[in-house]
């Protein structure tokens, strides 16, 4: 039984030529979770870092994950392939998102296993492009993040431009302190590869509950 055979999860989203992906990342409170999941998102992200002040596993309700039509993806930072997987199986995960410093070999064991794979890719005051090319055929998407202190949910944008140049065949979730105020920018944003926006803490008012009338208000704007 191969791993996604095991677990029923609604499938990870392909690009539409429509409209951009949305991910709302770092979820932990199940009512909270519930009216997230009545929005018209396409991604759920939960925490599964333990230094994160959004690390969710004890206060998710698991059967209700397991049961939401929404696909779901568990963010990771240099966890072990067993955790990953035994993670992915109790919390019915569609995919996985890498955050730290993993290899494309570890997103090829995973991807192998049945589990889709999102790489995190850090950016700072540059961006090496060349390097992502042995990431691709084994990722389902990119996510462009800024770097900073934390692994991840930094709150602040790098240079979108350093993408511009951007060649691979694999889409990316633009991320990085994606807030209210981005929202007209980002409808008129065109990079190459760009299939969505993945926005976390600057929706949220305490870390891991999202507002939802301020996600409410973003959507309508982005979309129109
Ligand atoms: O959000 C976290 O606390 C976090 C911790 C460790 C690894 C990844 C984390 N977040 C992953 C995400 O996909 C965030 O949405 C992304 O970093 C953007 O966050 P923000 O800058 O707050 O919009």
């Amino acid at each position: 039984m191969t791993m996604t055979s095991a677990i029923s999860a609604p499938a990870l989203p392909s690009p539409r030529p429509d409209r951009p992906l949305l991910k709302v990342c770092g979820l932990k409170y199940p009512a909270n979770v519930a009216a997230v999941a009545a929005l018209p998102v396409d991604i759920l992200g939960f925490i599964f870092a333990p230094k994160s002040p959004r690390y969710a596993p004890l206060a998710l309700d698991a059967a209700q994950l397991r049961m939401l039509p929404v696909a779901k993806v568990g963010v990771f930072v240099d966890e072990t392939p067993a955790v990953i997987r035994r993670t992915a199986l109790h919390f019915g995960l569609t995919a996985v998102q890498l955050h730290g410093q993993e290899s494309a070999a570890d997103c090829a064991a995973l991807a192998e296993a049945g589990l889709p794979v999102l790489k995190a890719i850090a950016v700072g005051e540059q961006l090496d492009l060349a390097r992502l090319a042995a990431y691709a055929p084994f990722c389902s998407y990119f996510i462009f993040d800024t770097a900073g202190p934390a692994a991840g949910g930094n709150g602040t944008a790098f240079n979108w431009e350093l993408l511009r140049a951007y060649d691979l065949p694999t889409p990316y979730l633009l991320a990085g302190g994606l807030g209210p105020d981005h929202a007209a920018v980002l409808r008129e944003l065109r990079l190459p590869g760009l299939a969505g926006f993945d926005v976390n803490s600057r929706f949220e008012q305490g870390p891991g509950l999202k507002d939802v009338a301020r996600l409410r208000h973003f959507i309508d704007e982005l979309r129109g």
